[in-house]
């Protein structure tokens, strides 16, 4: 732990000194807390208050990106699922599960996975798609190692979640749980806001922080000692999705990649999916929000979208190459929210608008960082159920629809 002098030095450093404004105030272990919590807070990301201007916004020369598409795929399946089949049973393939989040936008105060999307059973998020794993394991006779990534807000609920529902029929020594690492929140002024007056505001730091907090809680040892050399990650939110799916697997090995990203044909220019392209030559994102006019409707010869393969957040990336590139600083997205704070009056207010910026890497800033991706397309009434809203377009209702269509009992 740090003491009261080193930690108001630091919180000197960048302007934050207002933190401590109510130290003399706490008691014992408030005082603890609070400076716990001021040990671990990597303040550096408020450089990028300044630097954003700068390096997020600045992009190379964009350029359409091909796929294996569905036809492709089709004609090679033997081949890929029998080259995705060999590499899953000589456990060369393991997947890692972003589940730092909550339900909030469904209106649910818990970790996401635990909601309920049945209607007449009960089947939950995180159930679907462990059932999705499971057919994976049934036709390859191999447990795929699964790591669950957690956040510090949602840990304890859904490692807890799993255990009482006994990790829904998965072999649960295949399981391992870690927990995402956090940012600190800051309002329009830069400055850090506090949620009561010995907590800090923090957030989860992004999906890209994925890998530096799978090495932090010493789970890349395991991996490699494993001998896995393949690593799927998947967001929480599609039910529908293939996961450690043979035939993704085998293409990107036999494709000789150094990744590989599942895509859809984009339903519309403006449907809130960041599309796979290339940047000045490498492979990269642009997620839905930072698309141009001219980006999201360009159309080719053929009056298709030009930028047309839009990325369903599941990613086999080389165990080798994460290890390279992990020393290299993902680039921190400045992302306005609304963001609790404690008022003057010591009060907790919850805002109605934007009152903040929250700092996130992201996981598709991790495939610019590839010299290789392979574009993978799948059809998506099949693979692509997003969960994001409660109603409405890639909600609960058409997630349940899908599921249905896909003759999966809810
Ligand atoms: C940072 C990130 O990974 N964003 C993802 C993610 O976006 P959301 O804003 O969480 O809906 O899911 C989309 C697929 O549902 C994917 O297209 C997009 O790239």
């Amino acid at each position: 732990m740090i003491d009261r002098d080193k930690a108001f030095r630091t919180l000197s450093e960048y302007g934050q000194e207002h933190l401590m404004a109510h130290y003399d105030e706490l008691d014992e272990s408030e005082k603890k807390d609070l400076l716990d919590q001021i040990g671990i807070i990597d303040f550096s990301v408020l450089d990028n208050l300044d630097a954003e201007k700068n390096s997020n916004s600045v992009r190379g020369v964009f350029e359409p990106l091909g796929a294996v598409t569905i036809d492709d795929i089709a004609s090679n399946s033997v081949n890929y699922e029998k080259t995705g089949i060999e590499a899953i049973k000589s456990g060369r393939v393991a997947a890692v599960l972003l589940a730092g989040g909550q339900g909030t936008r469904l209106g649910f105060d818990k970790p996401k996975g635990m909601f309920n999307i049945g209607v007449d059973k009960e089947l939950y998020i995180f159930q679907c798609l462990i059932n999705n794993m499971l057919d994976v394991v049934k036709l390859t006779g191999a447990w795929i190692p699964l790591y669950i990534m957690t956040s510090e807000k949602n840990h304890n609920e859904t490692t807890a979640f799993f255990a009482e529902k006994n990790y829904f029929g998965y072999d649960h020594g295949y399981i391992r749980f870690f927990i995402q690492d956090m940012a600190p929140s800051v309002d329009f002024n830069g400055k850090i806001m506090m949620e009561s007056r010995s907590r800090i505001s923090v957030s989860p730091n992004g999906n890209g922080g994925w890998f530096s907090s799978l090495v932090r809680a010493g789970l890349l040892d395991e991996i490699k000692e494993k001998g896995v050399e393949w690593i799927n990650v998947f967001a929480v939110d599609n039910v529908l999705q293939r996961i450690a799916d043979p035939g993704f697997v085998g293409a990107v090995i036999e494709s000789g990649m150094q990744s590989g990203s599942k895509v859809v044909s984009k339903a519309f220019p403006e449907e809130r999916v960041g599309v796979l392209c290339l940047e000045d030559g490498m492979p990269s994102i642009v997620e839905y929000y930072e698309m141009t006019e001219e980006m999201r409707t360009l159309r080719n010869e053929k009056g298709e979208l030009a930028y047309k393969y839009g990325v369903i957040l599941n990613y086999l990336f080389n165990v080798e190459k994460l290890e390279e590139i992990c020393d290299r600083k993902l680039p921190i997205h400045v992302v306005e929210k609304k963001i609790p704070y404690m008022a003057e009056n010591g009060e907790l207010i919850k805002p109605d608008t934007p009152n903040g910026h929250k700092f996130e890497t992201l996981v598709l800033d991790m495939v610019h960082m590839q010299d290789s991706c392979l574009a993978y397309e799948v059809v998506r009434e099949k693979e692509f159920a997003p969960v994001k809203n409660a109603t409405g377009t890639d909600s609960v209702d058409s997630a349940r629809e899908l599921l249905k269509a896909n003759g999966i009992e809810i």
